[in-house]
């Protein structure tokens, strides 16, 4: 995933695989080479794993606080590995839930997360129960077919669909994804590689910048629906606070 911006002054490019059949080692793994944005000569070598799970998550945080219909109380995660963690850390740095709710495809890792988490956590044996009343959702599964159904999801609820990344893979069944206000990172990205959008042919609104930026409005008493599929900026912005923390010149 290759980046290229004069204004922010950032060169670079992320390599990421996905061995969703992974078990006992993480699914993804990420390497982000920086360049000088002027001269072209190679900066540092940077980890992508926590860039990825972070960024990632801070990008759902951000729509959340553009999208989400007033003060949120409950929070629905679907899926329970590394975007699951990084999701609730983001999430939790802008709101106070009163209750988290994890729904994983195998229990233990929902009981597993719970834990993790704390008090006022639970794990749910079905995503009906998961979803139930919630506020926020965030869809970080490896799933192939739809795991969130319309009929669950409570009218005005914010959803973060954040797996499902190829254009034949779904986690939001396709009458939601059509009856929802859909906003994405990047439409191009989108109509290429999101099978959520491909396949359900939901009209996509605007882009999530659009809507930061104001020329877009935030509809905020609908379902919405921010579709992530992952920008090469955001790996880009992330390397950048780390090369200027680290004193990297
Ligand atoms: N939009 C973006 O920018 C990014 C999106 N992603 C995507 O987000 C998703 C989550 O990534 P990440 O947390 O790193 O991956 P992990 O492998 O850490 O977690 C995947 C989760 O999905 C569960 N799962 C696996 N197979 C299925 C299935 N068939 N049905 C339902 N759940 C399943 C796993 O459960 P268990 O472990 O118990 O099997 C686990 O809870 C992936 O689809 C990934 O590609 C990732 C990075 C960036
Ligand atoms: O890094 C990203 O962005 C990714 N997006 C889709 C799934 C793999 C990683």
């Amino acid at each position: 995933m290759p980046v290229y911006s004069r204004e922010d002054d950032i060169l670079a490019t992320k390599i990421v695989s996905f061995f969703p059949q992974n078990k006992d080692v993480s699914t993804h793994h990420a390497v982000i080479l920086v360049f000088c944005a002027h001269t072209g000569i190679p900066k540092a070598l940077l980890d992508g794993d926590v860039i990825t799970a972070k960024r990632t998550a801070a990008t759902s945080a951000v729509a959340t606080k553009y999208l989400v219909n007033g003060k949120p109380d409950v929070l629905a995660l679907l899926g329970s590995g590394v975007q699951a963690r990084s999701h609730v850390a983001a999430l939790c740095e802008l709101f106070t839930f009163k209750e988290i709710r994890i729904w994983n495809h195998r229990f233990d890792g929902a009981v597993k997360l719970a834990k993790e988490i704390g008090l006022n956590c639970a794990a749910c044996r079905d995503v009906s129960e998961a979803v139930k009343n919630a506020d926020v959702i965030v869809t970080v599964t490896s799933a192939k077919d739809p795991v969130l159904r319309l009929d669950w999801v409570k009218p005005g609820a914010h959803i973060n669909a954040v797996g499902a990344c190829r254009p034949d893979w779904s986690e939001i069944d396709a009458d939601l994804m059509k009856s929802a206000v859909v906003y994405v990172d990047s439409r191009e990205g989108a109509i290429k590689e999101s099978g959520d959008i491909i396949l359900s042919q939901a009209e996509i609104y605007a882009e999530i910048g659009e809507v930061i930026l104001g020329t877009r409005e935030a509809m905020r008493k609908k379902t919405t629906v921010f579709k992530s599929l992952g920008m090469a900026i955001e790996d880009g912005i992330a390397a950048k606070l780390v090369i200027n923390k680290l004193g990297i010149q």
